[in-house]
Order: C-alpha cells, then sequence, then structure tokens
C-alpha cells in the first residue's frame, strides 16, 4: 500500500530526546514518528545526512507502517549491550543499564582519544563481563591499516568477538582482514554496507567476514531482507540509534532472518535519557521481545523538537519523499 505525503504528515511529529552519554558526536537525538496502517513507524536519518541518502531511510519507514512484516521465525532477540567511548571509570555504570547481555560492542578510535583510552575501556568491560563475555570493537573506520593492526594486536589480549569497520573503505577491510587473518578475528563491515552504492561490494570483495545490517539505511526490512538473501555471511542486525518506534522494526528484521548467530545491536535505547515508549524496547535477560510500539502521547508535547527543527524535518520529509520511487 502506498502512503502519500498527506498521509505521513497527517500524525507526524518531532521529537528531540537527550542522550544519556554523547555517542557518534551527538548529545541528542532527533526523530520523526508517523502512523501507518501497520502501526507506529521512525524517520530518523540523522540530521549531517544529504536527502539522497535520507529517502532510503523514508522508504524504510513507510515499508513498516504500511507493509505487512514478513513471516517471522521468532520472536526475542537476543542483544548486546552498546559501549560509548566513555572513560573506564564510567564503563560499570552504563553496562548496568544492559541487563543480562553477555556481549559488549565497545566503540573505539573516537576522535580525539588514543589508543591507550580504547584499551583502557576494553580491559573495563571484561572485567565487568569476566571471561566468558563477548567483547567486539567498532571503530566506524577511523583507523588506517598500520593503524588497526596495531591497535588490533593491543587489544587481542581482551579475547575480542570481531573487529567492526576497522577502517573507511572496502580495499582497507580487504588488507587488514588478510594481516589478522591468523589470529582468527572476523571482520565486520558496518558503513561499507549501509553507506555503500553496493552493499555486497564488500562481501564480494571477500573484505569482510560478517555484515552487519541496519533497516533504516538499508531501505527497510524487505529492502534489507532481499540484500541478506544474496550473501552467504553471517549477519547482525543492529540498530541506527532509534527510539523504540525505530528499534522495533530492526526487531522485525532480526526476526525474520533464518540464521541469527549473533547478538544483535538493539539495545540502544538505555543510550537515551527516556523514550517514547511508555513499555520501551530495553533487554530483559539480554533479549527483547519482538513487537511493535505506540509513542506515549506525553513525550510529543514534553520532548517535541522547537519549532524552527520541526520545520526543518517536514521540509526534510518532503525532500526525501520527492526522491521516492513511485513505484
Ligand atoms: O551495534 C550496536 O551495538 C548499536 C548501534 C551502533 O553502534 C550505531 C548506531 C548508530 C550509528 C552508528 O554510528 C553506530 C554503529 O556504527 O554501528
Ligand atoms: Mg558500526
Amino acid at each position: 500500500m502506498l502512503a502519500t505525503l498527506t498521509d505521513i504528515l497527517a500524525t507526524a511529529r518531532v521529537v528531540s530526546i537527550p542522550l544519556r552519554q554523547r555517542f557518534r558526536g551527538i548529545d541528542t537525538r532527533e526523530a520523526m514518528l508517523f502512523e501507518g496502517p501497520q502501526g507506529w513507524t521512525e524517520f530518523s536519518p540523522f540530521v549531517e545526512y544529504g536527502d539522497e541518502e535520507a529517502a532510503a531511510w523514508l522508504a524504510a519507514a513507510i515499508d513498516f507502517g504500511w507493509n505487512e512484516t514478513p513471516a517471522l521465525v521468532r520472536d526475542s532477540i537476543p542483544v548486546n549491550a552498546t559501549l560509548p567511548a566513555v572513560g573506564a571509570g564510567l564503563v560499570p555504570d552504563v553496562l548496568d543499564r544492559f541487563a543480562g547481555c553477555r556481549t559488549v560492542k565497545v566503540k573505539v578510535a573516537e576522535i580525539g582519544q588514543t589508543l591507550d583510552d580504547d584499551v583502557q575501556r576494553v580491559a573495563a568491560a571484561r572485567s565487568y563481563l569476566g571471561a566468558e563475555g563477548r567483547i567486539r570493537i567498532d571503530a566506524n573506520g577511523g583507523w588506517n591499516v598500520d593503524e588497526a593492526e596495531h591497535a588490533i594486536h593491543a587489544l587481542a589480549e581482551y579475547d575480542l568477538e570481531y573487529v567492526e569497520q576497522p577502517c573507511a573503505t572496502v580495499e582497507e577491510l580487504w588488507q587488514i582482514r588478510q594481516r589478522v587473518k591468523y589470529m582468527g578475528l572476523p571482520i565486520a563491515a558496518d558503513e561499507s554496507v549501509r553507506k555503500a552504492d553496493d552493499p555486497l561490494e564488500v562481501a564480494r570483495q571477500e573484505a569482510a567476514d560478517i555484515l552487519v545490517i541496519k533497516a533504516q539505511p538499508l531501505g527497510g526490512i524487505h529492502a534489507a531482507l532481499g540484500i541478506a538473501g544474496q550473501t552467504g555471511l553471517p549477519l547482525v542486525v543492529s540498530s541506527a540509534l532509534e527510539t523504540s518506534v525505530g528499534i522495533s522494526m530492526g526487531l522485525h528484521l532480526a526476526a525474520a532472518l533464518p540464521e541469527l548467530p549473533y547478538d544483535c545491536g538493539l539495545a540502544t535505547v538505555s543510550l537515551l535519557s527516556l523514550d517514547v515508549a511508555l513499555d520501551p524496547l530495553v533487554p530483559v535477560d539480554g533479549s527483547i521481545g519482538v513487537r511493535r510500539v505506540v509513542p506515549n502521547g506525553r513525550v510529543f508535547v514534553d520532548y517535541a523538537a522547537g519549532a524552527d527543527r520541526d520545520a526543518w524535518w517536514r521540509a526534510r520529509l518532503e525532500r526525501a519523499f520527492a526522491l521516492l520511487d513511485p513505484a
């Protein structure tokens, strides 16, 4: 079923939600929410993204609000804790918010920090989890190949599950993958999937062992499942730092995948200072049940974006909508 701009604007609300800790350079998450025949949905490309990229996120929002979700093969998704690039002393406080998660994804290579900061943060996560917990790191492409090799050697003693996007380009990922192959440490691609013209190029080039897939950036659950079906690589579903409404989209994607070998990065509502839902999608015993959520109307009042930001989002919505394929 096709959504019109009028349909979308009829229920659209823009919220501005403070984060508990700075994450990927932002302190506040803005999101537009609207309701389709299937339920509430979220359009929340990061504010610096251009209209072309935002259009894929809008296609995703419409897909989730207007199309039936695919058949689900599980009703609960094991998730990882996500640790922003905080000082080591804050690690226990942050991880306490991810109830029962046995896996932690640690952000590393933050601009303005050093490898020693990363080592201390990863060490603190390991001592929090104990020997049996899993630790993956995500550099968001922040290292060149030599830096990545050096950092991986320094961090390997903490027993890493995988390294997400150590370097920015597919060619660099290929090189670092060759260099650390002897360590048996898998390389996961994230930006090389969600920001690439061809999300499967990194797999074709054999530059990654694992693909991270995100529902909004890839154009929605159905589009992401189409991509998933074309690769034999293991997949991890991760969030785009959404409210519970957008997280619900990611949970439905994870629930529809035939195989789900890794814990998913869908626990990021715990990084927000509050959520739009009365019953937020946060982990219980390390998993989140798959369901849709209805926003609490109070949040639309108390955390409404200011008039200028609201107008900015509505203008962005119109521009992105104009870029959608009418088919
Ligand atoms: O995968 C996770 O644990 C949580 C999601 C997450 O890390 C991200 C969400 C949103 C923006 C990204 O910079 C970031 C990522 O790089 O994976
Ligand atoms: Mg990532």
